[in-house]
């Protein structure tokens, strides 16, 4: 693979991000190189078959993408604010959230509108708020304890409740929000529009709690599910389905380790399987941006 090491991305977006510098590798057709500076319309990539959407991957050394992260969340987060007084963001649980750790940093603790954020989980463990395996304990103790966010605008899942019970409830509140325009959505096919969501990806290629071979990953009509045997521990969990995932504005995959490598060239590698991991049905309506570290580009 040859590769050059480019300086600036100038993205040409509804909502100009500013650059972004490292590494970066851009899809076309059946290629995927690292190149010198493009243009936003220039990655557009056929990387899913119904994906024409754009489609960046960005490789970073050690702590430079938790930098590229934090910028990125932060360029988005501005953008919904000042335009729309409200930002819309989705959690995933596992190693996602210590790679938002820069966040916490100035520039962004002190200048980020966090008042103005709603966080939700794209999946969550049902399991007690309190509990080691919560998703929402992670995030909480991680990030969402440390910044001003009002209490009211973390929408964690009633933990009270079973599975089939939670993701009922959490789809029932997901539902009022839209209606009282907290929450975007598509006047086109009715799904929640987020404005970011944040994924982390499994060794096995899994999203949120969307397995590989998992009937669930076929949802259609539900905008929250749930699963009672999921292959990864905790067995019960509740979790978008892919027509809200794939509704949002922005979306970032954030995938690190070698562990991780053998699904990232299944997904993204010149010849990718003919049977898709949930990562490979992650093909949002707005932008998709693979963060990796060199571990998990390892097999590109
Ligand atoms: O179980 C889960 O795993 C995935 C991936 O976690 P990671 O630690 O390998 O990054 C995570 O995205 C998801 O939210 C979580 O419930």
């Amino acid at each position: 693979m040859a590769y050059t090491q480019s300086t600036h991305l100038s993205y040409n977006l509804r909502f100009p991000l500013a650059s972004l510098s490292s590494r970066i590798l851009h899809r076309s057709s059946s290629n995927l190189f690292f190149s010198r500076p493009l243009t936003f319309q220039a990655l557009k990539s056929s990387m899913a078959d119904t994906n024409t959407n754009n489609v960046a991957v960005q490789v970073f050394e050690k702590d430079d993408l938790a930098v590229s992260l934090a910028k990125y969340v932060a360029d988005v987060s501005n953008n919904f604010t000042s335009q729309r007084g409200a930002f819309t963001v989705c959690l995933s649980g596992g190693s996602l959230i210590n790679y938002l750790r820069k966040l916490l940093e100035p520039p962004y603790v002190d200048t980020l509108e966090w008042s103005k954020w709603h966080v939700f989980w794209v999946d969550e463990r049902v399991v007690p708020k309190t509990h080691q395996d919560s998703n929402y304990k992670l995030a909480f103790d991680g990030l969402l304890s440390k910044v001003p966010i009002p209490s009211g605008n973390i929408y964690a899942i009633n933990d009270t409740l079973p599975a089939e019970g939670a993701a009922d409830d959490y789809e029932t509140y997901i539902r009022h929000l839209v209606k009282n325009n907290v929450i975007v959505s598509s006047p086109a096919n009715g799904f929640p529009k987020f404005d970011l969501m944040l994924l982390g990806m499994g060794p096995d290629g899994h999203v949120a709690s969307l397995f590989p071979g998992h009937p669930l990953v076929e949802e259609k009509q539900r905008w929250v599910t749930y699963i009672t045997d999921s292959p990864k521990p905790p067995p019960e969990r509740i979790t978008f389905t892919f027509p809200v995932i794939n509704n949002s504005a922005y979306t970032a995959l954030v995938v690190t380790g070698k562990g991780k490598a053998d699904a990232v060239h299944s997904v993204l590698g010149k010849s990718q399987n003919s049977v898709k991991l949930p990562a490979g049905l992650v093909s949002p309506e707005g932008e998709l941006k693979w963060f990796l570290d060199k571990g998990a580009a390892s097999k590109l």
